[in-house]
Parts: C-alpha cells; structure tokens; sequence
C-alpha cells in the first residue's frame, strides 16, 4: 500500500463548533464507532445532552474555561494532542512524558464573524466574535495532517462517520481536509483583516490599505475566452450576483456567456421603465424600454437583428410568457432575468441550449476591480448620478429647449450609452436604440457606425449621445448631417466653442451632461 492509501484509524475526537448542524446525530455515529469525545463547553454539553458520553476540555486541562470563552482550548494538554507527529518516535515519547494522549480527529467550525459584521452589530460586539481558539486548532491539525484528520464543514459529517467505520482516512483524505480547513481560516482572516483594514487602518479617502480577496471554486468552465484556454468560475464570499445565478434551463454557462450576462445586466438595470438588453461580445446590439417587457424585448431587438442573432439577453423585470414566445423564435445564447412569470421557462425551453439565468439581486452597487500585470485597480462602480444623468441637472448648450417629452427620450439615450464599450456613440427613437457605435478608437469611426447601422430613416430625426466630449467638431458632425434631432454630451473639450458652433449651424439642440461615462 502507498503512503497516500495508508489509513490512520480515529481513537479520539476533539469537537468544538459554533454552528452545532448535525451535531448529535455526528457525536452519537463517533460515539457508537468507539471515538472517544473531548469537547468545548456549549457543544460539550449538547453532546451530553443527546446521551452521548463526552469528556469536557476542562476536565483534560485542569483549567476552567475563563474570559467569557476566550480561553477555553489555548492550553498544552489540548494543542500538544493535536500537533504530535505520531510518525516520529521522539514526539510519542515525549506525549507519554506529559501525559498527554493525541487526537486523530479535529472538529471545528469558528465564530460567525462575517455575519455579526453584516448584522450591523458595534464594533465591541464584531471583535468579540473573532474566534481565536478555533483557528488555532484548526490550523494546528491542518498541519498535522499525517497524524491528523479535520473538519471544518458540517457538511462533511456523513462522508466523516464512514470514514472513521471504515477504518479513517487514508493520508490523500487527510490532506484534502487540511487543504479545506487552511482555506477555511484563510478566508476568516481575510474578513477581519479586512473588517480592521477598512476601520482602523491608514486609509487614504475611501480605499483601505489592504484588500484581501478570497474565493472558492465553483465550477471548471469548458474553456475561456477561446478553446485553447483553461478556465473556472470563483465565487467571493458575498453570495449574490451573477456567479450564484440559478441556471433553470440550457447547457453550460461558458466563460464568454458569464462576461457578456455581466455586461447586459449593467445595461438591463439602468433604467426604472421595463427594460430589455441584448448584448454581443459586451456590446449591446439593442436597448429598449416598453410598457411590458415583451414590447420592450420587440424594440431592443429590432435595433439590430443581425447582430441579436446569438445574442445575451437581460431584463431588469420578471419576464412574461408574451417575452419568453418572441424569445423562443431568436436564436438566444443566455437569457437572465429577477425572475419569470408561470410558464415563461417553459416556453424558453422549448429551445434545448438557450440558458436561462434567474438572478434576483440587481448588479451591486458597489466598487468593481481589474487585475493588471502585477496590481488591482480598483474603482467605484460607474453607477448613474443624480447630477449629470438627470436632464434637470443638465445645460443647454445650444438650440431649442427639448419639451420634457423629447428631453425623456434624449435621457434615455444618454443612460443606453453608458453601457457600450468607448468611444461610444448612440442613437435611439422612441425609448430604443436604432444605432450604436462602439468601441472605436475615434468618435468619428463611432459616429459612423451609429448612423450606419441606424440607417437613414431611422438616423432622422433621432437623439444621438455621446459617452465623453466630441473633441473636434467633426465626430457631431457626422450626426448633424445625418440628421439627428438632439445630442446630449458632457462638453469640457476646449473645442467645445467650436462644437456648439457646429450644433447650431446645423440646427441641433446639444446638452451638456456635465458627467462622462467611458466604458472600456
Ligand atoms: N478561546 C478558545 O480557546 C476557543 N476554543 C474554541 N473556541 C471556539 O468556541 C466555539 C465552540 O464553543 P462552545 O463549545 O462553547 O459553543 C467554536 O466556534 C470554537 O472555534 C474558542 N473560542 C474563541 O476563541
């Protein structure tokens, strides 16, 4: 037998958790197994309570639990059990010296830091539940693990009874639960270091001096972004958002569908009306709003259906049986939604690969990050402002006042914007997109593209925006000629002169935001 395969039978069991799932029906499996338990006060005396014979931590330390329990396990008798090297003769000898017998198992969960945090509890109260015992046995049999088993996950409990009537774990089982249990507390003293980061460090303005970031695999992805690269999806501790989306129906997210669901989401939520977006390679192909989602879902996808073929498609609103039909007729890649209406999914499913996403959470409001070679940047999320995005907060900077009619469609333009990749242009009619310009490397090129894909019909008469200043004249220019009715910008160039001059000449009303919203 290999050394991996070699098994250490489990004589003596240490228990000490917060979270006390499945605890008795695990003490009386041990128990009925011939495992001996040593355990903390309040789980000592559920254990106690269930008929289970369990020996106190006290009794093995000849030291009362003190402090309110912030000394109850910190004690030789208990971590020179748990960290013998039971391969070396040296370490067994010395334990018989001391008396002290060794543990096999472990079993720890921590205090709930995290969730005191988010209860909004005092910072006495937070600091309190910063368990220190725990990870201390924790960590110390993690290393042990050639003599040591630990859990840290109640969920393991099952897996853990037969392992220990079967003889224990072999030495690859030991050291898998040590791999979980030094993520486990890894992941702890990320949130306090964090928590005190964020409260008592050197901040500078909003941004702490420390950030740590810890993740857990959720899935292997097939590939990411093209085939020849390997690639998963991790989870942050947060719980919400689209990584914790539940997947009602279709293949597999791919790591391209996660990226381009994200996009469409920040297009979908911008806008209180009900809102549709359809999103290519991170782009939207088409924005609309409607009195339901199914007209809006119709207008988003008349902007550009060419382009909407194999599209992603978000909605800020539960979708509609109306919807999930027109849905059904397009070929769609991902669709997600807060939610659906009886018998939308089933319709969708009509479809076998389309996937149907329900998130409930609107994207968070929070900052958002980007690793570069050899740093993050970090940033607050480009949310809509109060000022800049609300035409009340805007100046006209030429041509005629908008009627709050027209000033309502050129906002809405002004928000669809926002969510198409720099340097982006926008045209939009009737509370949809007909033409966007995207990702150039010059507003002119953007200019181009919006009018082009709009055509000229729908070109006139349209409000155009712009996600940053025209520098020249000549970006506008391209629109003016083309016939939109209005443009709302955030002026600032010291060619604005010069640009108003062009809007005027050509008799168009141009707003300035006062507010830019690159996106890149
Ligand atoms: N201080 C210690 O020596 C100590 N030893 C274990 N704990 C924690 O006490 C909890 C269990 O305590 P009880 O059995 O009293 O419910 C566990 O979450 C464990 O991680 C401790 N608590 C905090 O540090």
């Amino acid at each position: 037998m290999t050394a991996e395969g070699m098994k250490r039978p489990i004589r003596r069991a240490l228990v000490s958790v917060y979270d006390k799932t499945g605890l008795e029906e695990l003490a009386r499996g041990l128990h009925t197994a011939g495992v001996e338990l040593v355990s903390t006060g309040s789980t000592a005396a559920k254990i106690a309570a269930a008929g289970v014979p369990v020996t106190k931590v006290e009794e093995l330390t000849g030291f009362p639990e003190c402090l309110d329990g912030r000394v109850k396990t910190l004690h030789p008798r208990v971590h020179a059990g748990i960290l013998a090297d039971q391969r070396l003769d040296s370490h067994r000898k010395q334990l018989d010296e001391l008396g002290v017998r060794p543990f096999e198992l472990v079993i720890v969960n921590l205090y709930p830091f995290r969730e005191t945090v988010a209860s909004g509890a005092s910072p006495d109260e937070c600091v309190e539940q910063i368990d220190i015992g725990g990870p201390s046995m924790v960590r110390a049999a993690a290393k042990n693990h050639p003599s040591v088993a630990v859990v840290v996950n109640p969920e393991r409990y099952d897996e853990l009874l037969a392992a220990v009537e079967d003889g224990g774990f072999d030495l690859a089982a030991r050291k898998r639960l040590a791999a979980e249990a030094f993520q486990h507390t890894a992941a702890y003293d990320m949130a306090v270091a964090n928590w005190f980061a964020e409260g008592y460090g050197a901040d500078e303005g909003p941004w702490p001096d420390f950030i740590g970031i810890s993740y857990a695999r959720k899935q292997v992805l097939r590939y990411g972004e093209n085939p020849h690269q390997p690639a998963a999806l991790y989870l942050d501790p947060t719980g919400t958002g689209l990584a914790n989306a539940e997947q009602l129906h279709g293949k597999e997210m791919s790591y391209n569908n996660f990226v381009d669901t994200d996009a469409a989401r920040r297009a979908a939520y911008d806008h209180a009306d009900p809102c549709v977006a359809i999103i290519k390679h991170a782009n939207p192909c088409g924005i609309a709003v409607g009195a339901d989602v199914a007209e809006a879902h119709r207008k988003a996808h008349a902007c550009d259906p060419l382009s909407a073929f194999g599209g992603v498609i978000a909605v800020n609103q539960p979708v509609s049986v109306a919807m999930a039909e027109q849905v059904a007729e397009i070929f769609t890649e991902v669709i997600v939604a807060p939610d659906y209406e009886d018998g939308a999914v089933e319709v969708l499913a009509r479809k076998k690969n389309i996937r149907v996403l329900r998130c409930a959470d609107a994207p968070a409001a929070h900052g958002e990050s980007r690793p570069i070679e050899g740093g993050l940047l970090v940033q607050a999320k480009d949310r809509l402002q109060a000022e800049g995005d609300d035409p009340a907060n805007w100046t006209l900077a030429t041509g005629e006042a908008l009627s709050a009619d027209e000033l309502a469609e050129l906002a809405f333009a002004w928000k669809a914007c926002r969510a198409v990749k720099s340097n982006a242009i926008l045209l939009a009619k009737d509370g949809a997109t007909v033409g966007v310009g995207m990702g150039q490397v010059n507003r002119v090129d953007s200019a181009k593209l919006a009018v082009q894909r709009a055509g000229e019909e729908r070109t006139r008469g349209s409000y155009a925006a712009s996600d940053a200043f025209f520098p020249f004249p000549d970006g506008l220019e391209v629109l003016t000629s083309a016939g939109i009715k209005a443009v709302a910008q955030p002026g600032g160039s010291v060619r604005d002169e010069q640009v108003v001059e062009a809007a005027e000449a050509a008799g168009v009303t141009m707003y300035f935001t006062g507010t830019r919203h690159f996106f890149h």
